[in-house]
């Protein structure tokens, strides 16, 4: 897919600050110019799907025929094993309609509650992911998945990262992904390997 290796300018569509900066400095070694969904008036549209593609693929293809440029969508979110692997793809609805990840961390403790999970990092395992979609104003799509596999800990740590990243300790460390840096992090991130995998098939 070498025809794209040339990218001007690129909407990043996503209203999520936390995700914005990582993708961002995921970019920047590749000097794209990146325009924001805020910076364009862009809204965010209503999130229908049932997976993580769908959703990523829809939030693209809003972007690229609102902008006529090529955009980069992320849905993305976290599963945890012992709840069915929910929240899932509808992690951000479990943050309330404040959108605080403390709400969504604490419903997560509460479910672990109603079914006696036990507090071992054997019972509480979960996984990250993320869907990065790029699509292109030919209306061709991109989908590339990454994953993190952790456990759930309690109390949450950290300051750094965003969203439910204080409860989340990647399997064999003993911080969690809000006690990294940005560039630790994204190393070793769902989002990180989903924008390796993407530049495998778009940029090289
Ligand atoms: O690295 C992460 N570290 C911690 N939490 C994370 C991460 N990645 C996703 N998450 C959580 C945040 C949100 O609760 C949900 C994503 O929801 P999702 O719909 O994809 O994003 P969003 O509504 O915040 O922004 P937007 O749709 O505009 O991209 O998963
Ligand atoms: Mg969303």
């Amino acid at each position: 897919m070498a025809r794209h290796f040339s990218l001007p300018k690129l909407v990043v569509a996503t209203h999520n600050r936390g995700k914005a900066g990582e993708i961002r400095a995921m970019l920047h070694p590749f000097g794209v110019e990146i325009v924001s969904a805020g910076e364009l008036g862009l809204s965010a549209p209503e999130e229908t799907g049932t997976t993580f593609e769908e959703n990523a693929t829809l939030k693209a293809l809003a972007a690229v025929q609102a902008s006529g440029l090529p955009a980069l969508a992320d849905d993305s979110g976290l599963s945890v094993h012992a709840l069915g692997g929910q929240p899932g793809v509808y992690t951000a609805d479990w943050e309330g309609p404040t959108r605080d990840p403390m709400v969504g961390m604490k419903r997560i403790q509460e479910e672990f509650a109603k079914r006696r999970v036990a507090d071992t990092e054997t019972a509480r395992t979960a996984t990250f992911h993320c869907v990065l979609a790029l699509a292109w104003p030919d209306q061709h799509v991109e989908l590339v998945h990454g994953t993190l596999d952790g456990t759930i800990i309690w109390p949450p740590r950290g300051l750094g990262g965003h969203g439910y990243d204080p409860c989340f300790q990647p399997v064999g460390m003993k911080r969690t992904t809000a006690q990294m840096t940005d560039d630790e992090k994204n190393a070793i991130s769902h989002r990180g390997r989903a924008f390796k995998m993407l530049v495998e098939a778009c940029f090289r």
